[in-house]
């Protein structure tokens, strides 16, 4: 059998670190990352056979667990009907009539491969409405890897240290405005400070990508009144808290219209896809029916579409949500008392079925220099106690962690055991 050693050096030789995605190298944890063979319902498994209760689900995408039979059935199924035809297919219409069902503020909706190409793809189509460049993000959320998001950005970016990434020209780092995230007055002191340049505001409504920080009251909806104020776009970054905070998204939970909407992962049920919509008057502006160019070979791929189809009805089905809550509660709620009877202080979070836990002296933790503020080393001893009782959290304490449907009361119980045998110990 081939150990995780070895997997890992090998893996060494020819890929970068031997990942195809930073934040798995363990870099913010210390130690080797596990190699996973197979996965089902809660439960990630490595390759010596070990089973792990996984926080983690791909990054959000399995909300109805790992090897969902459903899931599973439909690719069968599409598969064996052709893997792509780079031609439109019956998927990609249902999957669009859906999306634009679940989510109203999107009267059209463009399928691609990933989340980064979704905001790549929403930020051009902004430019191109506005006739602007400038855009407006916030410090610590991460919205992929192209290169006008990689300023001051969470997620791998901040876990390695860099999240102002050598590489992107100074040119068009320039055009990007970061500023702190949940404070409305600093929005509306660089908006007017930049009177009609400033194409879009893009945001996650809960961030998700410097841990998990909920959006305090009113700042959503003080982003959409500002926006109509400066005719500037309002960008949400959907492509995490998308069908994982609620059915609907994120705009549902907090009962606002951004202008357009990125999505990913969880509309994917595990395969590679994005999306980007938003209202008719600028989808329609997005080639070939208008001049903002954005392509894909193999985007509205029929096998992806089937998978997120299945996700989407799994999660349509009544009483998903009220469980999925429920159980992040639970957890939440055991690791808040566990940590409580040690004598840890701590802080948690949790929206829908997305969590953050913080190693503060505060009650709360609500922007980018809050987290940085908190302690990592109390972070990595919990993420290596629970990985060695069984328990797979995200390796960054800049990572929200996700529940799914499958994962059991038992699990949780577990989970929470587990981890006050670590916080005993600190
Ligand atoms: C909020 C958000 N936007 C965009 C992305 C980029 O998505 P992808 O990794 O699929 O390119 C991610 C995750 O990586 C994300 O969490
Ligand atoms: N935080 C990222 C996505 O949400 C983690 C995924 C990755 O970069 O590999």
């Amino acid at each position: 059998m081939t150990t995780n050693s070895e997997l890992l050096a090998r893996a060494r030789v020819h890929i970068p670190g031997g990942v195809n995605s930073p934040v798995r190298a363990f870099n913010g944890v210390g130690g080797e990352p596990l190699f996973i063979e197979r996965a089902e319902g809660s439960r990630i498994y490595d390759v010596s056979g070990r089973g792990y209760i996984d926080y983690v689900g791909s990054w959000g995408p399995m909300i109805a667990g790992h090897a969902h039979p459903d899931i599973l059935a439909a690719v069968k199924q599409a598969a064996e009907r052709g893997l792509s035809f780079g031609a439109p297919a019956p998927g990609e219409v249902t999957m669009a009539e859906k999306l634009c069902e679940l989510v109203p503020a999107m009267d059209m909706v463009r399928m691609v491969n990933s989340g980064t190409e979704a905001t790549m793809s929403a930020v051009r189509l902004a430019r191109a409405a506005t006739g602007r460049d400038r855009i407006i993000k916030f410090e610590g959320c991460y919205h992929g890897h192209a290169d006008s998001f990689l300023v001051k950005a969470g997620s791998g970016a901040l876990t390695l240290g860099v999240p102002t990434s050598p590489g992107v020209p100074a040119v068009l780092a320039d055009l990007t405005l970061t500023l702190p995230f949940n404070d409305a007055e600093a929005v509306r002191q660089c908006l007017e400070a930049n009177v009609g340049e400033v194409a879009a505001i893009i945001v996650e409504p809960v961030a998700g990508n410097m841990n998990c920080i909920p959006p305090a009251e009113g700042y959503l909806q003080a982003l959409r009144r500002l926006c109509d104020e400066h005719g500037t776009l309002l960008i949400f970054d959907e492509v995490m808290t998308g069908f994982r905070v609620a059915l609907g998204g994120a705009q549902s939970l907090y009962d606002v219209v951004p202008d357009l909407s990125t999505f990913g992962k969880v509309i994917g049920g595990g395969m590679p896809v994005g999306a980007f919509g938003g209202k008719r008057e600028y989808m329609e502006q997005v080639a070939p029916t208008g001049p903002v160019y954005q392509a894909g070979t193999l985007s509205g791929n029929p096998v992806a579409m089937a998978a997120g189809l299945a996700n989407l009805d799994l999660i349509s089905r009544p009483g998903f949500y009220e469980d999925l809550e429920a159980k992040t509660t639970m957890l939440v709620d055991g690791l808040r008392d566990a940590a409580q009877a040690a004598g840890v202080p701590m802080a948690f979070s949790q929206v829908g079925g997305m969590f953050g836990l913080f190693f503060t002296e505060a009650t709360e933790v609500t922007c980018f220099d809050e987290v940085m503020a908190c302690d990592t080393e109390r972070f990595k001893t919990l993420f290596h106690g629970l990985l060695d009782a069984g328990v797979y959290l995200a390796p960054s304490a800049f990572e929200a962690g996700f529940v799914s449907s499958a994962h059991t009361e038992d699990d949780i119980r577990e989970t929470v055991a587990a981890a006050a045998d670590v916080l005993k110990t600190f």
